[in-house]
């Protein structure tokens, strides 16, 4: 493994699980060429025909035989529900060696679970990426037990950034990390539904709504990024007294709009706490 800055990784990664974020993972690994597919091995509970899809996309290997993914790799990647972690990582024990790097983006579920359930004291980071990965824009918290070494961490920084930005944290504070950037690009769609929606009811082209709303986005998020100015200062800039956006600002007030979204993240952050302790 190679732990320098800016060139590849080497040695061989295991993903266990291979579902929507694998998917948006490899796309953006691959994509920076940072690994090289061969360097890849995927498996999953036992859909051979998802196997087949993600070799045939990103020409990586796959199996069925999660024991030889184990044994084969330098990196494993844990990318399986909470709910199945139990199960699987329990089928693992003692599988695992000490000087492997388990990197888990499991939601909610505690090094010191994984630890226990793999039956071996070894590095694993957890983590929370989020779908953006794809396209290389996750924003990724990382977190690290008691065994990561700093090459190691850097090796997972490097993973991640070329998906990425990344972020380390205490490993108490990933669970609000994963209600707010880890489920984030959900509340961000689900807000971008209802702005083309009302577009189109409004009586624009479906079409013509939809480009609308996204260059919207895109605009908002870049001004943030680019002039480092508050967005409630940003806000106050659109919003002209007794004009337009005064007035949809207030409807979004009266539905009480902040609320809604902070008790959206604080309930995301609750539940994956819940998720830790519900499957352990
Ligand atoms: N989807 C997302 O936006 C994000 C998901 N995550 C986390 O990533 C993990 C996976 O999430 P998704 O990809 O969305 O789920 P998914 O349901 O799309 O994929 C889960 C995968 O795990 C596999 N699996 C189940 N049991 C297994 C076993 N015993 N051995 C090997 N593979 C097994 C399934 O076959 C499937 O390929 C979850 O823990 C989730 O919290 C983390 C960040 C973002
Ligand atoms: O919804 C979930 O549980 C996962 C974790 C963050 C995003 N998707």
């Amino acid at each position: 493994m190679n732990p320098q800055q800016g060139s590849s990784i080497e040695g061989q990664i295991g993903f266990l699980g291979a579902g929507s974020i694998v998917e948006a993972m490899l796309s953006g690994i691959i994509k920076k060429g940072l690994v090289s597919p061969r360097q890849i091995l995927v498996s999953n509970r036992n859909n051979q025909e998802r196997l087949d899809q993600l070799a045939r996309s990103f020409s990586v290997q796959v199996t069925q035989d999660k024991h030889a993914l184990v044994q084969s790799c330098d990196i494993l990647i844990l990318a399986i529900k909470p709910k199945d972690a139990a199960e699987a990582l329990m089928e693992l024990r003692g599988a695992v060696r000490p000087g492997q790097l388990v990197i888990s983006v499991i939601a909610g579920v505690a090094t010191s679970l994984i630890e226990e359930w793999l039956g071996v004291e070894c590095s694993i980071i957890r983590t929370m990426p989020n779908t953006s990965s794809a396209i290389g824009l996750s924003a990724t918290g990382v977190a690290c037990n008691r065994f990561v070494s700093e090459a190691q961490l850097q090796i997972a920084t490097q993973l991640f950034e070329s998906i990425g930005t990344v972020y380390t944290v205490a490993e108490e504070e990933l669970d609000i990390v994963t209600g707010l950037s880890g489920s984030g690009p959900a509340y961000i769609y689900y807000l971008v539904e209802a702005m083309v929606g009302a577009g189109t009811k409004a009586g624009l082209p479906r079409e013509t709504a939809r480009q609308l709303t996204l260059q919207t986005l895109l605009g908002a998020a870049h001004m943030l990024l680019d002039t480092s100015e508050e967005p409630a200062l940003l806000r106050q800039k659109v919003t002209s007294p007794g004009g337009t956006t005064q007035a949809g600002l207030e409807v979004l007030e009266a539905y009480q709009f902040q609320e809604a979204v902070s008790s959206a993240i604080l309930r995301a952050t609750e539940r994956s706490r819940e998720l830790g302790a519900q499957y352990r």
